[in-house]
């Protein structure tokens, strides 16, 4: 007697990668894909044994927004590589803004809705994305560090050798510390460059290693800076690992709003998996 029969599938994605943080693309429009499955979603960003990403993102119809009045084009559902849904992808946003592009669900527009609420992005004609992120109210100051959440939560801290820094190490040392508990953070390392230009590195919550680069962290690092007056540029340009991304915002009473982030969002190839 048979114990239980598997019914394998074939899955279409997409890769994309945004200044080189990478990500496994689903149009989920139908709602076929097991969402609820974290091993799957683990397997699929699995770099030896399935596609490889440092997350995965579904792209699904906003049920809730076309009963509302409000107009949205997609919603967007992220995981990180270890199979977890989580906050806001800066990167990954401005990646599935290009794969909806890809898939004719926007022209070069658009508004969408994401964990952390409506986000407006538009396309250039020099193909790079802007994404608007959250508005940045609270940025809490320690000696050695600054928190800030810009849809997924980030520490950062300015570092005299960024180059030879152990980010994985160093990194998981504070995610896993006292500072930040069960929840953890996203830990960025920083140095500055100029008047109006960073670099940094990332360690990355659910990835739970360096990546190539993070939005919401290159975004949590130009508002750290300028809270620290180390710039008082209200568009800053920051050098990560995979390219380069620029950061713009307004700033009164200490508020940040109109945050937007631009940089690439490239196609890297299409395939199928056997789930
Ligand atoms: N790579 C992302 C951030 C993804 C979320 C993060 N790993 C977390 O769980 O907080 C970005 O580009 O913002």
């Amino acid at each position: 007697m048979l114990d239980s029969i598997q019914i394998k599938m074939q899955l279409e994605f997409h890769k994309y990668q945004g200044t080189g943080n990478d990500f496994v693309m689903v149009d989920n429009r139908s709602e076929f894909f097991p969402k609820e499955n974290i091993q799957l979603i683990a397997h699929l960003c699995d770099r030896r044994l399935g596609i490889g990403g440092d997350g995965l993102i579904l792209l699904e119809n906003d049920t809730i927004a076309s009963n509302l009045a409000t107009a949205t084009d997609f919603k967007m559902v992220y995981y990180n590589s270890d199979g977890n849904q989580s906050s806001m992808c800066g990167n990954g946003g401005r990646c599935l803004v290009a794969f909806a592009k890809k898939l004719n669900v926007i022209e070069n527009s658009t508004t969408f809705i994401a964990t952390d609420g409506l986000h407006h992005a538009t396309i250039g004609d020099d193909g790079l994305v802007s994404l608007q992120m959250i508005d940045v109210e609270e940025v809490k100051i320690s000696p050695d560090h600054v928190f800030l959440n810009t849809g997924s939560p980030h520490h950062v801290q300015l570092v005299d050798d960024l180059e030879n820094y152990n980010i994985k190490e160093k990194g998981a040392a504070i995610r896993y510390g006292d500072l930040y508990g069960k929840a953890g953070s996203n830990i960025n390392f920083v140095k500055q460059i100029d008047d109006t230009t960073f670099s940094l590195r990332t360690y990355e919550r659910g990835v739970e290693d360096e990546t190539l680069s993070c939005g919401t962290g290159a975004t949590a690092v130009a508002i750290a800076m300028n809270v620290l007056g180390k710039t008082d540029a209200s568009s800053i340009d920051l050098n990560v690992e995979g390219g380069k991304l620029v950061v713009s915002f307004d700033k009164k009473d200490g508020h940040f709003t109109n945050v937007f982030l631009k940089g690439p969002a490239e196609f890297v190839f299409k395939g199928t998996i056997e789930i």
